[in-house]
């Protein structure tokens, strides 16, 4: 069988100009409960812990339900909640039913506005580090990673959703003529997941998971240039990836979790001043991001990733 090396799935509320029928996108009219969402994303789980990284984006026009679909409604609703909420709920629920494995969580929330990114879990002004924007950088092994960036260990969901709820109440949001609380950027969950054999798994070297990181470099990860990372433990050295090293290996892979900002037209929203540089690097960057989709349907040799900060930082997952 052959495996995918990315997995990606676009939750769209609209159908929507930007994307060919053929795209594989799914759109989901507003009577669609918010189950039969998560339902159909909810085997993308699986593969992020078999290493995978995982990308679900929710695209449409302003107004079209993007955030409720994502995050759910302001009013906690317990049968409305969102698809971050129930994916990181399924994620921990995965991770307790394979004790044979030893797992670290990390979450990063940050935002894609005015296609510059802002740390929404910075303790002080949206910037891990005062005065130092955050980027996207290439480490050594290929990765894309952004720095500084707050990322946070967490150990249960309850924990993961409150932090992510913390770092919403920092996002940008104006009102439109069309949306009263319409989102003025990308707003981009990653949950970093590391897992590893458990310590009492076998008699091998146990691994230590990293310390939380807050507002330091990224963690290296290793390995594979496609798909998750990987790296063999200190207790495995030169083990084969065919035998019970296969089993000894660390391996890293994220979930990104993505709002995006809707598009739309000046004309009707209303917008001007700074709303309207807003309105125009949102639609720059969605246009971006659907130049990018359209280049790996096609498998063009050149993938524009470059062109907007929004395609660069999701491009581990996206494709490479
Ligand atoms: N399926 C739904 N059922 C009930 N209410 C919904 C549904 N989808 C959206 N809404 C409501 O419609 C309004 C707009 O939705 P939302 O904020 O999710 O739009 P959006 O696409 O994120 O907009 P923008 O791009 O401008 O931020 C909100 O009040 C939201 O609660």
């Amino acid at each position: 069988m052959v495996m995918p090396l990315r997995c990606l799935a676009v939750v769209t509320v609209q159908r929507h100009w930007m994307f060919p029928d053929e795209a594989g996108v799914r759109v989901y009219g507003p009577a669609e409960p918010q189950t039969a969402v998560f339902e159909d994303v909810c085997p993308l789980l699986t593969s992020l812990l078999d290493g995978y990284d995982v990308c679900i984006l929710a695209l449409g026009q302003t107004g079209s339900g993007k955030t409720y679909t994502m995050l759910g409604p302001p009013s906690d609703a317990p049968r409305d909640v969102g698809l971050v909420p129930r994916a990181v709920e399924g994620l921990f629920r995965l991770i307790s039913e394979n004790p044979s494995r030893s797992t670290q969580v990390e979450v990063s929330v940050m935002e894609v506005y005015n296609n510059d990114i802002f740390d929404l879990l910075a303790k002080d002004g949206r910037t891990a580090v005062p005065g130092v924007k955050p980027e996207v950088s290439t480490t050594k092994e290929g990765r894309k990673e952004v720095s500084p960036l707050t990322r946070v260990a967490v150990c249960s969901a309850g924990e993961c959703t409150a932090l992510i709820r913390a770092g919403l109440q920092l996002r940008a949001q104006h009102a439109t003529a069309v949306h009263a609380a319409s989102s003025r950027s990308h707003l981009i969950v990653t949950v970093t997941v590391t897992t590893a054999p458990s310590c009492h798994s076998s008699a091998e070297q146990p691994w230590s998971p990293t310390a939380p990181q807050e507002a330091g470099p990224p963690q290296p990860a290793a390995g594979r240039r496609r798909g998750a990372s990987r790296r063999a433990s200190p207790g495995s050295p030169g083990a084969s990836p065919a035998g019970p090293a296969a089993h000894a290996e660390q391996v890293h892979a994220k979930l990104q979790l993505v709002d995006l900002a809707g598009s739309e037209c000046a004309g009707v929203s209303g917008v001007t001043g700074s709303a309207l540089r807003e309105t125009s690097c949102i639609n720059r960057s969605l246009a971006a991001l659907a130049d990018v989709l359209r280049a790996l349907w096609e498998r063009r040799g050149h993938v524009p990733y470059r062109n907007s900060k929004l395609t660069h930082v999701l491009q581990d997952a996206l494709g490479d």
